[in-house]
């Protein structure tokens, strides 16, 4: 980009010597003086003219008047830098050669023809302007041309060197090889490769190179792919904290927040569960992970603590707690269902008379026996048998009717008898036995579960007024 602003000044600044000395060449072209001077010829006007002061002014090395046919009318050759003349026969030459080319073919009368541009002669190339003489208002017809020239110096490079701020010499323009197709000053950058010198050509006015320019840039202009470069560094650096604002807002601020506010609604409801939020961050992975972790422990910890509650401590069947939570189940699915449903409540006979006797421990062996013994004898998953209390026990039997209730009572009362564990101070039998009362409902005979949990204690207490060692059921009619 600076380089074709450079390249483009040298342009400029060569367009307006040309320029300059066009508009000179066309101010005494297109003059009455001159136009009536091809004519006729006066030393006057000369003298008048083209002094060497007016060499000078006009920065021309020659001026020529050439008439019709190319014939030279007058001539003079002063080099305007050193102030002498110009040798003669170099004019001639310099002068013969330029007006071969530039020579006006046309005669239109409301257009003044004019050339200008570089031109190679014998002598080197050298820079001029053409203009057909008219009279001041334009008119007349072709009568003649004047040619103004300048010679290419050294210090017309250096000029263009100074202007565009370059580095400028001129090359030889002869070591060029016919194939060498060198750009002209203005030729763009696009398809070259980045490079601080490069070679320039100006061109005649036939479209040969005549002058050869070495031209060094001063800027170090970067090559595009650095303009890139520093381009996308530029737009990330701006992107940057925003880039690192989402990276910390999705991997650490996000998932924390949501973290936070799913423990919030743990504690609320009182159960932990593990967290889904994951991170790439690795600690912060690592604390949801343990977190997780944590939540696994204590759960499992929970479910411990709650069997445990839920157990009894000598026998590992369920206690009063459990037994009460699942009758109430047990109610609310037999009512809403229509089904029956039934309780037994069991007690070892004279039980105070075998811990009295035998020992407190052996008392709870065969409290244990007898409640791995009921356990073993309840067929249905939804049966259950629980230490009510002491050595009193409470089954729930789930869709069972009175005669399935009544077989399973017996079923117990035997089983217990061939457990086969001594009592001596029983008497009712030489072995442990227990007594049985149950209590049966279906939807109506029932109005809770505490009345049917009476009835069936109040079976019991009949079981046992009547001797113990047997079973007794409640109905709702006569128990
Ligand atoms: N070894 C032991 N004895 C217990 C346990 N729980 C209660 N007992 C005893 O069981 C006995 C219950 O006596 P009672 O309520 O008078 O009844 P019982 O002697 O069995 O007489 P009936 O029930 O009328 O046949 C008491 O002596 C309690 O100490 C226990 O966990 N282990």
């Amino acid at each position: 980009m600076l380089q074709t602003r450079e390249l483009h000044a040298v342009d400029i600044m060569i367009d307006q010597h040309l320029q300059q000395l066009a508009i000179s060449n066309y101010d005494y072209a297109v003059w009455d003086e001159s136009y009536e001077f091809i004519q006729y010829p006066t030393r006057a006007f000369i003298n008048a003219n083209f002094l060497d002061d007016t060499f000078t002014s006009l920065k021309i090395d020659g001026a020529v008047f050439v008439g019709k046919n190319k014939q030279i009318q007058w001539e003079r050759g002063f080099d305007y830098i050193e102030e002498h003349a110009l040798n003669d026969e170099l004019l001639d030459v310099v002068t013969a050669d330029i007006i071969n080319i530039t020579y006006p073919t046309s005669s239109q009368t409301d257009n003044v023809p004019q050339k200008k541009g570089f031109i190679s002669t014998r002598y080197g190339p050298v820079m001029f302007a053409s203009t057909q003489l008219r009279q001041s208002d334009r008119s007349g017809q072709q009568v003649g041309m004047l040619l103004f020239f300048r010679k290419i110096r050294l210090s017309f490079i250096d000029q263009l060197a100074v202007f565009s701020q370059l580095s400028i010499s001129q090359g030889d323009i002869n070591s060029l090889q016919s194939t060498d197709h060198l750009p002209e000053i203005s030729a763009s950058l696009v398809d070259e490769p980045f490079s601080l010198t490069r070679q320039r050509v100006i061109k005649d006015i036939n479209g040969n190179p005549i002058i050869l320019l070495n031209i060094r840039h001063q800027h170090n202009d970067p090559p595009p792919f650095f303009s890139h470069t520093l381009l996308i560094i530029l737009i990330v650096l701006i992107m940057l904290p925003f880039i690192l604002q989402g990276i910390v807002y999705f991997q650490l601020i996000r998932p924390l927040t949501r973290g936070i506010t799913n423990i919030v609604h743990m504690i609320h409801r009182g159960e932990l569960s593990p967290l889904t939020e994951t991170s790439t961050i690795v600690d912060f992975q690592k604390l949801i992970t343990s977190f997780n972790q944590l939540v696994s422990i204590v759960n499992q910890q929970q479910q411990a603590l709650e069997a445990l509650a839920l157990k009894d401590g000598l026998t590992g069947i369920a206690n009063r707690r459990a037994f009460e939570h699942h009758l109430s189940l047990s109610w609310s699915l037999t009512q809403r269902n229509t089904l029956p449903l039934a309780i037994v409540m069991l007690d070892i006979d004279f039980f105070k008379h075998y811990n009295d006797n035998l020992g407190h421990q052996a008392g709870d062996a065969a409290i244990r026996q007898v409640a791995a013994t009921l356990s073993q004898n309840l067929g249905r998953n939804d049966d259950m048998v629980a230490r009510y209390g002491g050595e009193e026990f409470a089954i729930i039997l789930i869709n069972t009717d009175i005669p399935q209730v009544k077989s399973l009572m017996n079923k117990l009362l035997l089983a217990v008898r061939e457990l086969a564990i001594s009592h001596p101070q029983s008497s009712v039998s030489s072995q442990l036995t227990i007594s049985l009362g149950a209590a049966v409902t279906t939807q109506f005979e029932c109005s809770s579960v505490d009345e049917l949990l009476q009835h069936a204690d109040q079976a019991l207490y009949l079981a046992k007024s009547a001797g113990r060692n047997n079973a007794m059921l409640w109905r709702s009619s006569s128990p």
